[in-house]
C-alpha cells in the first residue's frame, strides 16, 4: 500500500511537470523539462527557444532555406530564439491577432551578428538591412519578421513577398489594393499594441521598443533535439 502511493506519487509529479510544459493559453506555467528551470524564475533578457515557450504561433523561417534573398541556407536548422519579454509581448500580440481571427507566422527572429555581416555585404542599404557596424535588433533578440495567416493559417495579401526590397513594401507606400493597405494596418497596430514598432521600409519587421538597449549576441544554436 505505502509503495504504490510512493509509485502514484511520482506519477503525479511526472505528469504535472509534463502539463507545465504545456502553453500558458491552457493556464500552466511554462516549465522547460529538458533545462529544468521554470520559465517565470529566468530573466526577462534571457533567451528562449520560442518553439518550446509557446506553442500557437505558425513559422517559415525563412533563413533555414535557400528561399530567401541570399539565396543560401544561412541557419542550419529552423529555430527561433527571442529573448523572453520580446517573446511575452509576441505572444500578447498572437492573442490579439487570434481574437481578429490570425495567426501570427514568423520568418526570423534573433540573428547572429555574423549573419547580419553577411547580409549587409549583399544588400548595403539600411533600409532593408541594418548595418553591422551598430547591429540590427534582430542580434540583440529583440525583432522579429513576421505577417499574418487567416484562421485556416493561408497568408493573408501583404502585397509584396517577405524581404521585397523595395518601395512597395513600405508602410507609406499607398498605391496599393485597399485590402493590403487594411492588412498591413491590422498588423502594425496588433504589433505597436504589443509594445513593438514598425519600420517604415519594411512591412515584415519589428523591433520591440528599447530593444535597442540589449546586448549584440552572436552565437550560433545547438541543433540537437
Ligand atoms: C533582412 C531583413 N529581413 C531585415 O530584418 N532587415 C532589417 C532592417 C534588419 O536587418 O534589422
Ligand atoms: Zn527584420
Amino acid at each position: 500500500m505505502i509503495g504504490l502511493s510512493k509509485y502514484g506519487f511520482i506519477l503525479i509529479c511526472i505528469t504535472l511537470l509534463i502539463s507545465c510544459k504545456s502553453t500558458e493559453e491552457f493556464g500552466y506555467t511554462k516549465y522547460d523539462l529538458k533545462q529544468n528551470f521554470l520559465y517565470e524564475d529566468i530573466s526577462d533578457t534571457t533567451f528562449v527557444v520560442l518553439q518550446k515557450y509557446d506553442a500557437n504561433f505558425l513559422y517559415d523561417l525563412k533563413y533555414a532555406t535557400e528561399d530567401n534573398f541570399t539565396k543560401q541556407k544561412i541557419y542550419d536548422c529552423a529555430t527561433c530564439l527571442l529573448r523572453k519579454k520580446a517573446a511575452d509581448y509576441l505572444i500578447k500580440a498572437n492573442k490579439a491577432a487570434k481574437q481578429q481571427g490570425y495567426y501570427i507566422k514568423i520568418f526570423d527572429c534573433y540573428r547572429p551578428l555574423d549573419v547580419q555581416k553577411k547580409m549587409w555585404e549583399l544588400v548595403p542599404n539600411p533600409d532593408y538591412v541594418a548595418n553591422p557596424k551598430n547591429g540590427s535588433v534582430h542580434n540583440r533578440g529583440c525583432a522579429v519578421d513576421i505577417t499574418l495567416t487567416d484562421k485556416n493559417k493561408n497568408d493573408v495579401d501583404m502585397g509584396t513577398s517577405f524581404d521585397y526590397f523595395g518601395i512597395e513594401a513600405s508602410h507609406n507606400y499607398t498605391k496599393l489594393d485597399s485590402t493590403i493597405i487594411k492588412n498591413r494596418k491590422t498588423l502594425k497596430s496588433i504589433m505597436q499594441e504589443a509594445n513593438f514598432s514598425p519600420l517604415n521600409s519594411e512591412w515584415w519587421h519589428y523591433n520591440l521598443n528599447e530593444g535597442t538597449k540589449e546586448k549584440i549576441s552572436n552565437f550560433k544554436w545547438n541543433c540537437e533535439p
